[in-house]
């Protein structure tokens, strides 16, 4: 049952697995927001937890950066150990003024730079969205929360480091309200396979003006998204 990548057994992880980029944030999750969490995987360190919240079992699982990365893990989430809903919750960078530090997007679409979708679909454009119910319960989960989110789409940028800003105008006059480096994958493996995605993104450095948050204010920030996050997926 072991997959290259994760050495849980089977029935070791929750049909609905939040998925942050970094392995220290899921055991952060885990240890604050799941009871009776234990590590199910740590193949090359990218850890995974399942415990429960509020009486619904839930896994927690890091996917690494970037698209081949979340890739390999949604997948043999997917195909080995049956999760069926997957919630990314990411930072990002944001790219319109109005687009503030702390906020937390919802992210319904995503373009890309990437030709993963391309290769899915021989060739043609692929519409890289978010599983609708799972975005209206986030949305509802803010309101409830008195949480204000933004709802649009995000660019997924292959790289970090690279001329990604030369485009940033063009982003932005299409709408786009950030970039970050995977969503449009995840999208993409969960058609493929059958699944529901959803990504949460919190923004945590703006590409216009440089700001980024203190690691205190992030801290707060994920915080609450992870709330949202867990409030769809416990109504799961
Ligand atoms: O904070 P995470 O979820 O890793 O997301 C963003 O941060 C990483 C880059 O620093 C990329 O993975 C990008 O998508
Ligand atoms: O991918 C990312 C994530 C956060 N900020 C960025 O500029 N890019």
């Amino acid at each position: 049952m072991p997959t290259p990548h994760i050495s849980a057994a089977p029935g070791d992880f929750a049909d609905v697995v939040l998925m942050p980029g970094d392995p220290l944030r899921a055991r952060y999750i885990a240890q604050r927001f799941l009871q009776d969490a234990r590590e199910v995987t740590s193949v090359r360190n990218m850890l995974g937890f399942t415990g429960t919240n509020r009486g619904r079992k839930i896994s927690v699982m890091g996917h690494g950066m970037g698209i081949p990365s979340i890739s390999i893990y949604a997948t043999e989430l997917i195909q080995q150990y049956g999760a069926r809903v997957l919630i990314r919750v990411g930072s990002c960078g944001a790219l319109r003024p109005d687009v503030k530090l702390r906020e937390v997007i919802v992210a319904l679409a995503a373009g890309t730079d990437s030709n993963v979708n391309r290769m899915r679909l021989q060739g043609f454009d692929f519409p890289a969205v978010a599983d609708f119910s799972l975005a209206r319960l986030a949305v509802e989960s803010a309101e409830r929360r008195g949480k204000v989110v933004r709802t649009g789409s995000v660019f997924t940028s292959d790289l970090f480091y690279g001329p990604a800003h030369q485009t940033y105008e063009v982003h932005e006059r299409m709408g786009m309200l950030a970039v970050e480096m995977e969503v449009a994958g995840l999208y993409g493996v969960a058609a493929e396979f059958g699944a529901r995605a959803l990504a949460l993104l919190t923004v945590s450095d703006h590409l216009r003006t440089h700001e980024a948050l203190s690691p205190e204010a992030r801290q707060t920030s994920f915080d609450e998204m992870i709330e949202l996050a867990l409030d769809v997926a416990v109504a799961q």
